[in-house]
């Protein structure tokens, strides 16, 4: 399989590239020159395979010869055997057609182990292929941070540095940032809100010297690898409810648009889905566009579901280059407009494909706590903030005969404070993560400048261009 950058501009990657480059060298992202796509019989055969299978059925024409399928498959069953529940990604029925796909039984409560958990493995095999060491930088608005640290703590090639908005993530997302121990990981509180920190990892890929002498390398969804992971669980959850034979509506609760991806890839590979709905907070520039047509940045407004304070949402340029026929120089010309003047405008065409996939809906402050506090108390389900919105919006766009999926992105334990005042339950940590509320820790303040964050991992990162 052979990967382009949505900007066109860029080299053609093989998969273990894509997996270790990040960003793109024109500013784009990667995305597989074709889908591969599976039959109504393949689809059919996923329904009560165990996960791992899945997943490896699905991985590996992406990953093509980079990696033999006996190690991948060694990979793939090594991270989620550490997952609490046994299907790994289970569906929890929560009304008549309603379910939740519960995304958050990995290492830290939160979709993005799913991913995480194979990348870091990936990774590192990679690297040790190659006889390389990476600096690793990430952007969170809670849980990605978290995630990567956690796939990534302890490893020898690898350094970690995590850039998160000081005083706007949860106590429990900043603490498992902060309280790991080992070395080769850095937390780094910025000054300024997610789509600062966001832009400032762009800048260091932006910035070739910088990037080839730390030899950089990046987790956010951004890296290919992390959207590849998240497709499985949409021909899991699929296949469960009766695809290929019936359709399956999701609604994803978004930011950065990797997930929601993730589905519309599965879409392209065969997976009949009736409609993917972004569900957004406040902070609703997707559900704005899709009305409007009209991608226009506005200030970020912190909320209780501090995850999705996203307004610049990167993955939105993979669903751009789609429906722009893989055109890198209308991609480009689009993203150009937005660093110019924050916003730009989708062509007719474009959007109309957009719609014929996706729906939106909005869910504000109010509406969320009273989704977590209904949803306790007619279903006893007690859902974290993320997953109200999604099941808010999931709502206005159920018509009862299509089963509608809400992505459960993470557990209510990241959130009791949120949880606790809407449905007057405290959710528990489960008893191996309890130690962490009371660890000391370890974490860098920095302003939200590209030179001064630069500095500090130039300081910090290993001789990572170093052969070890
Ligand atoms: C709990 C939670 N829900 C939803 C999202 C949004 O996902 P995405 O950024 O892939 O759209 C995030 C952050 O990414 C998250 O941490
Ligand atoms: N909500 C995310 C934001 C970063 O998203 P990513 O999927 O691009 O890593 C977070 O929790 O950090």
């Amino acid at each position: 399989m052979k990967y382009s950058s949505t900007r066109g501009e860029a080299p053609v990657l093989e998969f273990s590239d894509v997996l270790l480059q990040g960003l793109a060298r024109d500013g784009g992202l990667y995305l597989p020159e074709s889908w591969p796509q599976f039959d109504a019989d393949t689809i059919a055969s996923f329904a009560g395979k165990p996960y791992a299978d899945v997943a490896l059925e699905v991985i590996r024409p992406f990953v093509g010869g980079a990696i033999p399928e006996t190690d991948l498959k060694a990979m793939i069953d090594e991270a989620y055997a550490g997952f609490r529940h046994p299907a790994v990604t289970p569906l929890v029925q929560t009304g008549a057609n309603t379910f939740i796909l519960e995304l958050f039984h990995g290492p830290t409560l939160a979709f993005k182990d799913v991913a995480m958990q194979l990348l870091g493995r990936m990774m590192d095999y990679v690297l040790t292929k190659k006889g390389l060491r990476a600096t690793i930088v990430g952007a969170t608005s809670g849980d990605t941070g978290g995630a990567a640290i956690e796939a990534f703590r302890g490893r020898e090639r690898t350094d970690i540095f995590v850039l998160y908005p000081d005083g706007r993530v949860s106590n429990v997302q900043r603490r498992q940032m902060t309280t790991p121990t080992e070395d080769n990981v850095h937390a780094l509180a910025l000054t300024g809100n997610f789509d600062d920190c966001q832009a400032i990892v762009k800048g260091m890929f932006n910035h070739f010297s910088f990037r080839d002498r730390v030899a950089l390398s990046g987790v956010n969804s951004i890296n290919w690898a992390r959207i590849l992971a998240q497709i499985v669980y949409y021909f899991v959850a699929g296949a469960t409810l009766g695809a290929p034979h019936r359709k399956v509506s999701f609604t994803v609760p978004t930011g950065n648009f990797g997930d929601i991806f993730a589905g519309y890839a599965a879409v392209k590979m065969g997976l009949p889905v009736e409609k993917l709905i972004v569900a957004t907070n406040v902070n609703d520039i997707l559900a704005r566009t899709l009305e409007t047509g009209r991608y226009e940045k506005r200030v970020v407004t912190p909320t209780i579901s501090p995850s999705m304070d996203i307004q610049v949402s990167s993955n939105f340029e993979r669903l751009l280059a789609e429906v722009s026929g893989r055109d890198g120089s209308s991609v480009r010309r689009m993203m150009d407009q937005l660093a110019q003047s924050g916003s730009f405008s989708i062509e007719e065409g474009p959007l109309a494909e957009m719609r014929a996939h996706f729906g939106a809906g909005r869910c504000d402050e109010a509406q969320t706590a009273a989704t977590i506090a209904g949803t306790w108390k007619e279903a006893g389900y007690l859902l974290d903030p993320h997953t109200a919105i999604g099941v808010h919006v999931a709502r206005n766009h159920e018509d009862g005969s299509v089963p509608m999926v809400v992505l459960g992105t993470a557990h209510p334990a990241k959130f009791p404070d949120v949880v606790e005042k809407a449905s007057g339950i405290r959710p528990e940590l489960p008893d191996n993560l309890k130690d962490m509320m009371t660890a000391e820790e370890r974490q860098q303040v920095l302003a939200a400048e590209l030179d001064e964050v630069e500095r500090f991992i130039e300081t910090h990162a290993r001789a990572a261009t170093a052969r070890v």
